[in-house]
């Protein structure tokens, strides 16, 4: 575990093989539908290079709703508790007490081909301050976790594998973070992705 700026907390390795390819073949499922998993385009008519398919809400550009307007109108799937579970596990581990309290209804699946990135940003369409977990599965990528001011520096590299969690709350809750490179052929295809990397991060929208 390492702390990377103040509430930034890498845990690499945090999930089992076991827990990967259950995530794996979860997200295979959800990213058919109802809501099928598709390249969200942003408000200026820019297309994300990752795929994004949403539980509990659906997330556009740049809010939340419990209906995929953007894709086919449809309710997004509920996220399950034992996702929720591994949620507040990774919550606990990272800041080293319990995590009972912790209660994420949405989750954002991102899943990135060889040539994917996504470009600095808050997440910041949440009404709560609650920390973000991030898990990854799949190749390795370079993850840049920056600052809560500028999009520049200071920030940090960190090279996020397969099993790693990473989970920001407190003063790291709205810093600016992304993915500049993925590393091709890095992933271990036991966990049932063969190439590309998933990403799945929980969030506490503090919506109704
Ligand atoms: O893929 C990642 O590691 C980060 C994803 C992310 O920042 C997001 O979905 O908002
Ligand atoms: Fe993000």
């Amino acid at each position: 575990m390492r702390e990377v700026a103040p509430g930034a907390v890498h845990l690499p390795g945090w999930l089992t093989l076991d827990e990967q390819r259950r995530l794996v073949r979860a997200c295979r499922a959800w990213a058919t539908g109802p809501v099928p998993m598709r390249h969200t385009v942003l408000p200026r008519g820019g297309v994300m290079s990752v795929q994004t398919v949403c539980l509990g809400w659906h997330w556009q550009p740049y809010r939340y709703t419990r209906t995929a307007d953007d894709v086919n109108g449809r309710p997004v799937p509920p996220l399950p508790e034992w996702l929720a579970d591994l949620g507040r596990r990774a919550v606990a581990e990272a800041y080293g007490d319990r995590a009972d309290a912790y209660e994420p209804d949405a989750a954002l699946i991102n899943f990135y081909d060889d040539r994917a990135t996504m470009g600095l940003h808050q997440d910041k369409d949440e009404r709560s301050d609650a920390p973000v977990v991030s898990l990854s599965i799949g190749d390795a990528c370079l993850f840049r976790f920056g600052n809560t001011e500028t999009r520049g520096r200071p920030y940090t590299d960190v090279r996020l594998e397969s099993g790693d969690a990473f989970v920001f709350g407190g003063p790291s809750r709205f810093a600016y973070h992304g993915v500049p490179k993925v590393h091709p052929g890095t992933g271990d295809p036991a966990t049932g992705l063969t190439s590309g990397r998933l990403n799945i991060t929980l969030r506490v929208t503090g919506l109704r």
